[in-house]
């Protein structure tokens, strides 16, 4: 399976394609506007977040409600794009040639190195792209794919962990109670205390023209043992799902299981014993490894965490160079995210079940939902007798 998106943060809409689903998945569409909403909400979005109220249309590959094999087509239209239209639009507006041009890098964006590399002197070009709106159609995309995975019992959730300096309880997450952000709880979090305190400091953040980035986890139940392989470094799912986590914007590193902290312990602190009943074949005794090991699931949950840097935008801007004066300049902010974490947690458990989903058609691969039924349970048999 792949998929590829497009469309620009302030154009008409954003697009995807998704190939190689295979036919007779039921697609609850209902479902893939809650995940849409799910990547909305959060305390610390800017004012964009309440403009647009992110739904999906298929327009391709389902019928009935059910997939047909065929490529999905998805997109999702910017509301905002009323108010964009004559900057988005190739033809002059009476403004004139300045204002319409971004000529202004700001910090922490693709707006510069992006500007030199395709060679653009409006950087609008490079920035309407870079954009986290795009990340819209990647949850869309990954909402699709765990409706696959739900045909076989695979479950994902979130949670936030860290908010600048503070830091939330880490007991286990309840896989079947999704952290729901609602208006009293707007941060996704279990511990409550932590919660008040991550409030505050968003909004302390945001007094002082500054913003803050967090850590979040995601959890994957349900993940048969043998998906990825050892055999080849590009078919390790560990090293895919880094890939995926790291390449939504601001996320800079990526731990599986007990992650950093196995640096400061020795091995038998680390390592998961092997065990063995009747009732639940091989098992571990712990779930330090968060799931893999060899680059392969190992039947464990996938416990991943991604750090997410501060919001790049800052209402008390950093120094930079307009790139027509090379001179020094001080940026106007009209509005941006004080803290996205939240919404952050919903992008990456999507990326991930789009992975997962993924490595699930390499090792079972069918054309049609049946057919993968069947080479599941009789994989399912062969790992029993084993
Ligand atoms: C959900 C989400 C919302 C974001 N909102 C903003 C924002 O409002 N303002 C901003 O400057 N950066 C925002 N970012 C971060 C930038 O998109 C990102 O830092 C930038 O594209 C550069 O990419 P890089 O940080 O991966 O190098 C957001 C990121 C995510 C994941
Ligand atoms: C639009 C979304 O996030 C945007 C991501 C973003 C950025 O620079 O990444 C900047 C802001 O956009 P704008 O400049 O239009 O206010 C965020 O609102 C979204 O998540 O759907």
């Amino acid at each position: 399976m792949r998929y590829l998106t497009a469309g620009e943060t302030h154009g008409p809409q954003l697009t995807a394609i998704i190939e190689g689903m295979p036919s007779n998945v039921s697609i609850d569409f209902e479902a893939v506007n809650q995940q849409l909403a799910r990547r909305q909400k959060g305390h610390g979005r800017g004012r964009r977040m309440l403009i647009e109220q992110d739904t999906a249309n298929i327009v391709g590959g389902v019928r009935h409600g059910q997939t047909t094999g065929a490529p999905i087509a998805l997109e999702v239209i910017n509301k905002d794009f009323k108010s964009w239209t004559a900057i988005m639009s190739v033809e002059p507006i009476e403004d004139g040639e300045a204002k319409r041009r971004v000529h202004r890098p700001r910090p922490g964006h693709a707006d510069l190195t992006g500007g030199i590399k395709y060679n653009q002197k409006d950087l609008r070009n490079i920035l309407e792209r870079s954009s986290a709106r795009e990340t819209t159609m990647r949850v869309a995309v990954g909402a699709i794919a765990r409706q696959l995975l739900a045909e076989f019992g695979i479950k994902l959730a979130c949670q936030v962990i860290r908010i600048g300096d503070v830091v939330a309880g880490r007991e286990a997450m309840p896989i079947d109670q999704l952290i729901e952000i609602t208006e009293e709880s707007p941060v996704r979090v279990t511990d409550k205390e932590a919660e008040a305190a991550m409030i505050s400091a968003i909004d302390a953040a945001k007094s002082a023209g500054d913003t803050l980035g967090g850590i979040v986890e995601v959890i994957v139940e349900g993940v048969p043992a043998g998906l990825g392989s050892h055999v080849q470094w590009d078919r390790k799912l560990d090293g895919r799902i880094a890939q995926a986590v790291v390449s939504i914007q601001a996320f800079k590193g990526v731990e599986f299981g007990l992650g950093f902290e196995m640096a400061q312990r020795p091995g038998s602190k680390v390592h998961d014993p092997i065990l063995y009943t009747e009732e639940r074949g091989y098992h571990r005794a712990s779930n330090n490894a968060g799931g893999f090991e060899g680059g392969m699931t190992n039947g464990e949950p996938i416990i991943v965490r991604g750090v997410m840097k501060p919001i790049s935008t800052l209402y008390k801007p950093l120094p930079s160079v307009d790139i027509d004066t090379k001179e020094p300049f001080t940026a106007q902010v009209e509005r941006s995210d004080t803290c996205a974490v939240p919404a952050a947690a919903v992008i990456m458990e999507n990326v991930i079940a789009w992975e997962v989903a993924q490595a699930f058609m390499e090792k079972f691969g069918g054309d049609s939902l049946e057919e993968i039924r069947s080479n599941y349970e009789q994989y399912l048999n062969h790992v029993e007798g084993y």
